[in-house]
């Protein structure tokens, strides 16, 4: 395995890039009623500790397949998924899932919905932990409140405290902010970079919005579809904060929509 050091912008130190996942000859056929349908082909890639990876591809070329596999939640039908060289086969505390839909337990409050998956802390050590996340998400005026009481961008915070209190190794992250307003989506954006460079999670993010890679990713996979396979990978090499209407920014969202553009190999 190679080890190289590299800087990730905005982070104050140089983070040792070993790869923390590694995918190699990832395949996913899945039968279906007129016959198997191969979603996912030979994908290969890795992924370095702390590192942002934003997977970028249309509708249907098998991005929350392969989130899925990587969460354990599938398995490969050929090939595999390396989580620090040993293969996902299910799901695991040290990888956590953020999805579009809220999930959010109805009956709980939004400090209860955060302290939820907290293990092996006293009550005061669990309550100290959960106010701690509920102020870094920026919610602390609302712990006592229930999902139904506050708006989509805040459910969207709780969903993010409850999965970082948990410290996982990976955060898999499926369209997160997809079912939110333009403003609220970047302010989640924004708030997501500024906990990434707290604690150096590695990200590996799904998205079908150009411009919502461009102002993650520190690397983008793009994928095309039938079979879903990685077309093209473009490291951003863009400066944080990244300001979206400057050209360099723009000249990033014009190569990836030509690359979405172009047809099936
Ligand atoms: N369990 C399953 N059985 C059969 N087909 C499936 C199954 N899960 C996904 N598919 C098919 O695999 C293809 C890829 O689906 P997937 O949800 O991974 O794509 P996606 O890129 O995430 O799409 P979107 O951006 O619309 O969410 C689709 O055609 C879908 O119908």
């Amino acid at each position: 395995m190679t080890t190289q050091l590299k800087l990730i912008p905005g982070h104050k130190k140089e983070l040792q890039a070993t790869p923390v996942l590694q995918v190699s000859k990832l395949s996913k056929v899945f039968k279906t009623g007129d016959g198997p349908m191969t979603v996912l082909q030979d994908v290969n890639f890795q992924v370095a500790e702390g590192e942002f990876l934003c997977v970028l591809g249309p509708s249907g070329c098998g991005k929350t397949t392969l989130l899925n596999v990587l969460a354990g939640f599938e398995k490969p039908s050929a090939g595999n998924a390396l989580l620090e060289e040993t293969p996902i086969t299910e799901s695991g505390p040290d990888r956590c899932v953020v999805f579009q839909e809220d999930t959010l337990f109805p009956w709980l409050t939004v400090k209860e919905n955060i302290a939820f998956g907290v293990k092996g802390l006293s009550k005061k050590e669990k309550r100290e932990k959960t106010n701690h996340f509920l102020d870094l998400v920026g919610l602390t005026p609302f712990g006592d409140y229930l999902p139904r009481e506050i708006s989509g961008g805040m459910k969207k915070r709780v969903s993010l405290a409850r999965v970082l209190i948990l410290q996982p190794r990976i955060l898999l992250m499926d369209e997160p902010f997809g079912a939110l307003d333009a403003q609220t989506r970047e302010e989640m954006q924004d708030l997501l970079l500024s906990l990434w460079n707290q604690f150096h999670h590695t990200i590996i993010f799904i998205t079908h919005d150009i411009d919502e890679a461009v102002a993650l990713a520190d690397r983008i996979l793009v994928m095309q579809k039938d079979p879903g396979m990685i077309a093209k990978e473009i490291r951003v090499r863009l400066p944080r904060p990244r300001e979206r209407t400057e050209a360099p920014f723009q000249d990033y969202c014009k190569t990836l929509y030509q690359s979405l553009k172009k047809p099936q190999p």
